[in-house]
């Protein structure tokens, strides 16, 4: 499967048809107190093809949910830059699911889900349209008037994932979205998600720990490298769509493609390990000292 792997440097000159999101030097540091600078992102290039379902992989602390705050302007970059392509139209640039609860607790899941729409000043019968239609493709409609302390933490993220596409934004950006559910759960929103995403082939950034559903859902897959995250290495998903969650596991295809995303990740997950332990090592050797 090493034909569908392409070094990270080949990111931006693979990929740059009709890009919809591109990145270009994108650095974010942090300071931290005791005077120290985290860089979670260094220099990092990305171009994301519109209608791509782009997952990022890497292992803890490699600025991938840093990487999509600012891709949602929820942080600025300290070096480099974003651009999304986008049009002229009224829709949000974005719009965001993340791993607990981000609907409103007050709100019934019709309105949460129409929320976006109505902000926007969309016309009621379109509104009507179209939650109506992410409620019944997310199996919602009979919970539409439900509060979300009534639904199971499955059923809120359907309404979040409801909420999203029905905002029609330019570019959806999905960190962690399923996991916390358990594993039927999981399976049963993964393929909820690839029947709606088939319907509308939005941009997406999906953010998972998850190489099974990174090769599940995605076009392209993305390994970060340890801190400070860069692109280390691009794998193409060549599996058709429709696909089929079960169906895509029984392939031999699938195996081969999981191991060569773990062959990538697996150095980068001990540098991780290396550099977490690092940092705990001197305040044990305080500890000791006192
Ligand atoms: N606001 C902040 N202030 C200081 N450091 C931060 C801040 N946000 C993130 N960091 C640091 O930046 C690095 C990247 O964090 P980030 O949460 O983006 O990683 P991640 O890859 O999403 O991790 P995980 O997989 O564990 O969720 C980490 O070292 C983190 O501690």
């Amino acid at each position: 499967m090493s034909n569908t792997t392409a070094p990270a440097s080949a990111a931006t000159t693979t990929a740059t048809t009709d890009p919809k999101i591109r990145i270009r030097g994108l650095s974010k540091h942090f300071s931290v107190p005791g005077g120290h600078v985290v860089t979670a992102l260094d220099s990092f290039d990305l171009d994301v093809p519109q209608g791509q379902f782009l997952t990022i992989v890497g292992p803890s602390g490699c600025g991938k949910t840093t990487f999509l705050r600012m891709l949602a302007g929820l942080e600025s970059p300290s070096e480099g830059s974003i651009e999304v392509v986008g049009g002229t139209d009224g829709r949000p640039e974005n719009a965001m699911v993340f791993q607990g609860d981000s609907i409103f607790p007050w709100m019934s899941v019709w309105d949460n889900a129409a929320y976006g729409l109505t902000v926007r000043g969309v016309p009621k019968a379109q509104v009507k349209e179209t939650v109506g239609h992410y409620l019944e493709a997310t199996g919602l409609t009979k919970f539409a008037d439900a509060f979300p302390h009534q639904l199971s933490g499955g059923m809120r993220q359907r309404v979040s994932i409801a909420r999203a596409f029905a905002n029609d934004p330019e570019i959806l950006l999905m960190d962690e979205p399923f996991s916390a559910l358990d594993e039927q759960n999981k399976t049963l929103l993964q393929a909820e998600l690839l029947r709606i995403w088939d319907e509308t082939r939005k941009t997406v950034v999906f953010i998972t720990h998850s190489v099974d559903e990174a090769v599940t859902l995605s076009d392209r897959i993305m390994v970060m490298s340890a801190q400070p995250g860069r692109a280390k290495a691009f794998i193409d998903v060549p599996f058709e769509r429709p696909r089929d969650v079960l169906q895509l596991r029984h392939q031999p295809e699938y195996g081969e493609i999981v191991y060569d995303i773990w062959s990538q990740l697996k150095e980068e997950v001990e540098k991780a390990k290396q550099q977490a332990d690092a940092r705990v090592a001197p305040k044990r050797h305080g500890l000791f000292r006192r």
